[in-house]
């Protein structure tokens, strides 16, 4: 029969060395440690003063002797003869600091004084070594945060093979309800006893939309494009014109160019001058025109052009005008474009940040850019999560649904331009889960998945990132409806710092929190400067009290009715309606908990034009 796996709880205290004070932490550790590990065997207690060779000694004496954990109480605070770090730091030939994060962060949760602890946690040899804090509740408390990992490091610091494989499996296939980031971190196997409340703090939407900026710094990178191709892209440079535009003073009239100081009456017409003909040198005399096409060069010596309706024949000679009468008194640089008035030459045309429109690439075309430079889109992978889920082309079972979020969220982000790689449909098990995250976050550094971030047994998104990623959850609760569980993490994956959204499951939740979320992140990402939605203010009475404290992002049509804007909601509001999108143009944001007859100032978030009826 194998031996049992053993324990010793040192305690390290000088007054309870010499008796002048009862030892409980120790007692108390013991029967925390025997209710948690009951197969395992009490070998050693002690104990010794604050003294470093005492502890180190003991350290050392129970190591040889196998014993698997060894816990450690006190000693380990700031006053001059707190040494128990020091000495473990001595005798451990491995750190394992992870173990100490645990506990720190863990009681951080619930004392700022937590970070005045300098526990040191390590192996040496077959034994892990645990510094726990002085008192009772404080050790008890620490154990109870790390209590879990135990088994599984005495497994792999013995080389047990076996009970390795048998404890990665259990982990994998087992039900871990955890909180991420909320005060109260629940982890438990089992249904019955996960929190029946999320422990995830509401964020605000505005909040929540500073975090993300906040939290979101990813390097854009740049590339240079042929201006033909350059739509919808945002620029990663000032744009100075090469040339004036126009390069030369121009007619802005098709008529007569003419010196102003002759004023009215006869002109005899020299010759004819149209656009794309090269300009006239032969400076005009007294008494002469130069009849002139629209965008014509502007003849020497001529400082005013006369519009044709201005003006008569009176001589001609075989079908040609000999001479004119200038039926207006001309004015000096009447319709004459002059030279840079449109664009001068080494001027900031376009500025970086300017996201590319038909008109910004004609300027670009106008002052001879024929490149420009340009920030990359952050590359985006999207799946959605659901047992319940098939592709709209599959049979459905009874029980199982269309995938709508998917297609919806993919065709709305290529609306702004984002194309998106598409990872499918996956299935509510982490594993599964886990690996479409791996695949994802190799190829693209922003990840949107849909499902799985609220309360029930199969939603297993935040755990999947937390635990099989190490990332941070900035928030997985939002006071907005629809989207309340709207998530959103950071991570580093390969070296690279990669985006998670995982947007609620409900279709129209899925689409409002991409537009409010994800759509202005990209935006900025890209570098662009304009990257919210605009919005407009809207005063709203009401008819009906509001059942639900959240906000609420309605989907509306925004129309002007006898030179007024009236927002009119499309449809049902509820959340699996995705229909309530279909040629909305606003997210009108109503207070929550509203009451009948009172009117109330709302802000429309304008997803589209305004629409005339
Ligand atoms: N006990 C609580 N339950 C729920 C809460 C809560 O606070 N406490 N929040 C509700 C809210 S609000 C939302 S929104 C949903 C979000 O849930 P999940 O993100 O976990 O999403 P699922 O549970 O996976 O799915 C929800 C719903 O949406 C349907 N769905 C999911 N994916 C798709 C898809 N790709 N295409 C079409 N429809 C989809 C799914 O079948 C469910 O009906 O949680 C509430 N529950
Ligand atoms: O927030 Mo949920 O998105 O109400 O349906
Ligand atoms: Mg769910």
């Amino acid at each position: 029969m194998a031996s049992p796996q053993t324990c010793g709880i040192l305690t390290v205290s000088d007054s309870c060395f010499s008796h002048q004070k009862e030892d409980t932490s120790g007692p108390a550790l013991e029967k925390a440690f025997r209710k948690a590990f009951p197969d395992f065997q009490i070998s050693q207690k002690a104990i010794v003063p604050d003294d470093l060779q005492q502890i180190v000694d003991t350290l050392n004496k129970w190591v040889s002797e196998h014993c698997n954990v060894i816990l450690t109480t006190g000693g380990t605070g700031f006053s001059p003869r707190d040494v128990t770090p020091e000495a473990t730091r001595a005798v451990i030939e491995r750190e394992a600091p992870g173990v100490t994060y645990a506990m720190i962060s863990n009681s951080l949760q619930i004392t700022p004084m937590a970070m005045l602890s300098r526990a040191v946690c390590g192996i040496k040899d077959k034994s892990l070594i645990i510094n726990l804090p002085g008192s009772a509740k404080g050790s008890v408390e620490c154990f109870s945060f790390v209590q879990e990992c135990i088994p599984h490091a005495v497994a792999l610091i013995t080389d047990q093979t076996d009970a390795v494989q048998k404890l990665h499996k259990k982990v994998q296939k087992r039900v871990r309800f955890i909180d991420g980031c909320g005060p109260s971190k629940v982890i438990t196997d089992n249904v019955a006893d996960r929190p029946r409340e999320s422990t995830y703090p509401m964020f605000e939407v505005n909040d929540a939309k500073d975090v993300i900026v906040q939290e979101s710094q990813l390097e854009a990178e740049v590339e240079r494009i042929a201006i033909e191709v350059a739509l919808h892209r945002v620029l990663a440079e000032d744009v100075l014109s090469y040339d004036d535009v126009p390069p030369f003073d121009a007619s802005i009239k098709d008529g007569y160019a003419v010196r102003a100081a002759d004023g009215d009456g006869l002109r005899r017409v020299r010759r004819a001058l149209g656009a794309g003909d090269a300009p006239e040198v032969i400076p005009l005399q007294e008494g002469e025109a130069v009849r002139i096409g629209t965008g014509a060069p502007i003849p020497a010596g001529a400082d005013a052009v006369v519009q044709v309706e201005d003006t008569s024949v009176v001589t001609k000679e075989g079908g040609e005008e000999v001479e004119i009468s200038v039926n207006k008194m001309p004015v000096k640089g009447q319709d004459i474009r002059r030279l840079g008035c449109d664009v001068s030459k080494n001027t900031v045309v376009l500025m970086r940040g300017e996201r590319l429109k038909g008109p910004h690439i004609g300027v670009l075309a106008a002052v001879g850019k024929s490149t420009v430079t340009v920030y990359k889109p952050a590359s985006v992978g999207i799946f959605t999560t659901g047992n319940e889920l098939r592709d709209h082309y599959e049979e459905l079972q009874p029980g199982q649904i269309r995938d709508s979020n998917r297609l919806a969220l993919i065709n709305l982000l290529k609306e702004y331009n984002y194309d998106c790689d598409d990872y499918g449909i996956i299935k509510d098990e982490p594993d599964t889960i886990k690996k479409a995250i791996a695949t994802a976050l190799t190829l693209n550094d922003v990840l949107i998945t849909t499902g799985g971030v609220s309360m029930g047994e199969f939603d297993f998104i935040k755990r999947v990132l937390v635990d099989d990623f190490g990332a941070t959850i900035h928030f997985g609760r939002v006071n907005m409806k629809p989207g309340k569980p709207t998530t959103f993490a950071t991570l580093t994956y390969e070296g690279s710092k990669k985006i998670v959204f995982g947007l609620p499951g409900n279709p129209v939740s899925a689409c409002v929190t991409c537009l409010l979320f994800v759509v202005p992140l990209l935006r900025h990402l890209e570098g662009a400067n304009e990257w919210e939605f605009h919005t407009i203010p809207h005063v709203v009475s009401v008819s009906k009290q509001s059942t639900d404290a959240r906000p609420e992002y309605m989907r509306v049509i925004v129309s002007y009715v006898d030179g007024k804007i009236v927002a009119k909601p499309n449809g049902g509001q509820i959340s699996s309606r995705l229909n309530s999108l279909v040629g909305a143009n606003g997210l009108m944001l109503m207070p929550g908990s509203m009451l009948p007859g009172r009117e109330y100032l709302s802000h429309i978030v304008m997803i589209g034009g305004i629409v005339d009826m």
